[in-house]
């Protein structure tokens, strides 16, 4: 069944007639167009149109094979409501502003609009090959970069510069970074997020360092943290707890299995280990058009892993003024299991 038959019953399961769609992964997702941002896609029972303005008739002629109609906003609204009449309207909720409602309140007065969370974004849990493709090839790309840049990683470097390093050969490569690369050294390693800074390495510092590749508009996400000298025995105990949790984690991940149940058997390794709190956050997240996109691998998840889904397992210990640690890979659940994608070592400290 194609995607946009997938979606009509989706829609019709939904309760409504026809589905506007504004956030831009899902605009992508549905029609190619890798200008998203600046375009809408209204699904009927009878057409699919993707809404964008003339300074992409050239672009979105080439890229999507998706009947066009080229205005901007109040024209795009005016075309769009010949085609509604008195019928219901979904429009994703979790992405329209207040303002965006307002105008389509305004322009289409015979419509009912209904609020709508996930109908796309659930389509987008099981990849095609396709897709699948284009990710791996994004990790490939991630794996080699990391792995030219990993002998930098040492005393005296700051964090930026291996940064920029990173960002400069995926953008080389035709690719781009798919977020601002994480590099946290000793105490900053606190910090799940802490992006590149200007602090200098030290020896005896653990260094992580996240990084994924944006190619095609597809994202891989990994990472890594690596010992600069030799660590403290605290951090080394934390990183180990961290790569037993992470290591039980990837075996457990098969079709079928909950991704609430999968953040347990980490999180119950961590709070073996006296860092159940230190765990800040969820265990990991599919990954695609978004990095971060179904299916969410935290405890209220309802999620159930299936083949096609690609999602990280990436638990970690974050201890303030002290230092962290995380190792994350990337994984596609097979029919009978998962492949890991993600390819660099994970190195014993
Ligand atoms: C700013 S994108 C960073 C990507 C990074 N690899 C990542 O996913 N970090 C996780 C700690 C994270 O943000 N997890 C989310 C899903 C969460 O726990 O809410």
């Amino acid at each position: 069944m194609s995607q946009l038959q997938r979606l009509r019953d989706a829609i019709s399961e939904a309760g409504v007639d026809a589905l506007w769609v504004s956030n831009p992964a899902n605009v992508r997702a549905l029609t190619g167009f890798t200008s998203p941002e600046d375009g809408r896609v209204l699904v009927t029972p009878d057409a699919t149109t993707l809404y964008t303005d003339a300074r992409y008739t050239v672009q979105a002629r080439e890229e999507s094979s998706v009947p066009q109609h080229i205005a901007r906003p109040p024209e795009t609204f005016k075309h769009a409501a010949g085609t509604l009449g008195g019928r219901k309207v979904g429009f994703e909720a979790d992405h329209l502003t207040v303002a965006g409602l307002k105008d389509l309140k305004e322009h289409w007065p015979d419509a009912e609009l209904v609020p709508l969370r996930g109908v796309v974004q659930r389509l987008r849990l099981h990849k095609t090959s396709e897709e699948i493709g284009a990710i791996r090839a994004a990790q490939d790309l991630a794996d080699q970069v990391f792995s030219e840049v990993r002998p930098m990683i040492a005393a005296g470097v700051r964090e930026l510069d291996i940064a920029l390093e990173i960002e400069t050969r995926l953008r080389k490569a035709g690719a781009g970074p798919a977020f601002g690369v994480i590099v946290a050294s000793g105490p900053r390693g606190a910090m799940p997020h802490g992006l590149a800074s200007e602090r200098v390495i030290q020896d005896g510092e653990l260094v992580t360092v996240d990084m994924g590749a944006r190619m095609n508009g597809y994202n891989s996400d990994m990472t890594r943290t690596v010992a600069v000298g030799q660590p403290s025995d605290e951090m080394r105990r934390v990183y180990n707890a961290v790569l037993e949790a992470e290591e039980a984690a990837v075996r457990a991940v098969r079709p079928g299995v909950r991704a609430a149940d999968l953040d347990k058997i980490a999180r119950d390794i961590l709070t073996g280990h006296g860092l159940g709190e230190a765990f800040s956050h969820s265990l990991g997240h599919g990954v695609g058009l978004e990095v971060h996109e179904g299916p969410g691998l935290r405890g209220t998840s309802e999620d159930v892993l299936a083949p096609g889904m690609i999602i990280t397992i990436e638990p970690g210990a974050y201890l303030p003024d002290v230092g962290g640690v995380r190792i994350e890979d990337l994984l596609l659940v097979t029919e009978d299991g998962c492949e890991v994608l993600s390819h660099a070592p994970k190195e014993s400290v």
